[in-house]
């Protein structure tokens, strides 16, 4: 296990953290999958579903051979993670258009969000290196997975978090879990900036999406999906976009599965952003059919959104650190970028909520975004579809009293919430 430039090919041992190459390029782990393949791994992670009390019962370390070999179980730092359900269900399906459509819910994680398949790969990693001081910049959900599993390791968490537009539910989770919680004036984009120029000098580990660890884990709900359905994936894989770690674990993964001979074609993707934070989708646009060009960053016109704005918090991100990972990861699948307005992410959320899973409005994107690409022909009717539902309907309570009757309590009391009489209901 090695981390590569993804763009000068400059080789890092993984003992000594960095996450960028000296020529900027982004970092990704490499394996070496000698002696490995479908066929012999299949069975073993069959095998490991029925595990309860060791590191293997994880969605994630189910998966060790093909995440982080090196790293020994007893630096493992897991909370049960992954393992999370995959729905189907009637009323997102009419909503998305299409023949099949399969919801993962990463909400069910530990700590509510999808970031625990790639947190606790990076914690686990920090603990393995003797790094105490763990950190990352965040909108809420990160931050939340890391204080959590810091917590269960013992070691410190210092979290940045914009002092505005962002979920309080989900600072005060942060802060719950006994986080270092320090809040700052602009967005994630300011955050994770400061955190590549000063980490090293502060000596802190970080933990965000730039870190190839945390990619690593998560590549692990890709395997999972294909598990659940048999190691036969649907065309399209649908996720929302904003730092774009899910995008870059997504193209991480699929190609394993494909690599390894346990898919024989690689289903399509579609990355979808909000509308008030697309600078990755405009450069898509604007690149018109252009494959990605091996990863050169230098030679990509990617424009920051310097202020991004949209009521799906997690998403309001103007300068995505892994747009050239997930760039390269739409060519590789022959994908698409869209976007969606807050108005119909919302919607797409009412839908998922009433359909009894639930999610925060980020999540609702895919939704939006699939039922977009459907009715304007990119997807078919008759196709089929995944779609990666990222955080829980609890993490964003205002959202759903904004969505019900503009946050104020009062009118939802008035006109959605019947008000009864328990003396004189003679029926309900
Ligand atoms: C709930 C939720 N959905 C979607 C996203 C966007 O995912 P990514 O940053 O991997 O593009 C985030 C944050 O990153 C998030 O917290
Ligand atoms: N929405 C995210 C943004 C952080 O992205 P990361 O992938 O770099 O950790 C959050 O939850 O903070």
């Amino acid at each position: 296990m090695n981390a590569v430039c993804i763009q000068c090919q400059s080789l890092f041992a993984i003992e000594s953290m960095r996450y960028l190459c000296d020529c900027g390029g982004l970092l990704e782990i490499t394996h070496n999958y000698d002696g490995l393949d479908a066929e012999y791994l299949k069975p073993l992670f069959a095998s490991r579903l029925s595990e309860r009390n060791s590191i293997y019962a994880s969605g994630v370390w189910r998966y060790k051979e093909l995440i982080a070999p090196e790293i020994p179980d007893h630096a493992i730092v897991s909370k049960n993670e992954g393992n999370t359900g995959l729905y189907e269900t009637i009323q997102t399906t009419q909503y998305a258009g299409i023949r099949r459509l399969w919801l993962k819910a990463q909400s069910e994680n530990p700590s509510g969000s999808f970031k625990d398949n790639g947190m606790t790969a990076a914690v686990s990693h920090a603990r393995y290196l003797g790094c105490s001081r763990l950190a990352c910049t965040s909108t809420g959900n990160t931050s939340s997975s890391l204080s959590m599993y810091a917590a269960i390791a013992g070691l410190d968490a210092v979290v940045l978090v914009p002092n505005s537009d962002i979920s309080p539910n989900k600072v005060l989770q942060t802060l719950a879990y006994g986080a270092d919680v320090c809040s700052f004036s602009g967005t994630y984009d300011d955050g994770i900036r400061f955190l590549e120029e000063h980490a090293n000098r502060l000596g802190l580990y970080v933990c965000n999406s730039i870190n190839p660890m945390r990619i690593e884990g998560q590549k692990s709900i890709i395997f999972e999906i294909a598990q659940d359905l048999g190691w036969v994936l649907p065309d399209w894989i649908i996720v929302p976009g904003g730092a774009l770690s899910n995008a870059s674990a997504l193209g991480k993964g699929l190609q394993d599965l494909y690599t390894l001979g346990f898919i024989e074609k690689l289903p399509q993707v579609a990355v979808v952003q909000a509308e008030g934070a697309q600078s990755f989708h405009r450069m898509i646009e604007a690149a018109s059919g252009n494959k990605c060009p091996a990863a050169g960053a230098a030679s990509m016109p990617f424009v920051p959104e310097p202020n991004p704005q949209t009521r799906a918090s997690a998403l309001n991100i103007g300068s995505p650190p892994s747009w050239p990972k997930a760039w390269r990861m739409l060519s590789q699948t022959n994908g698409v970028s869209v976007t969606v307005s807050d108005a119909e992410i919302l919607e797409a959320k009412a839908v998922i909520d009433r359909s009894g899973i639930g999610c925060e409005p980020a999540s609702a994107a895919a939704l939006a975004g699939l039922r977009k690409l459907v009715s304007q022909g990119v997807i078919h009717r008759e196709q089929t579809a995944a779609g990666i539902l990222t955080g829980h309907l609890l993490k964003d309570t205002e959202a759903i009293k904004e969505y019900h009757q503009d946050g104020r309590w009062g009118d939802l009391l008035r006109n959605e919430v019947r008000t009864i009489h328990l003396q004189t209901a003679g029926s309900i």
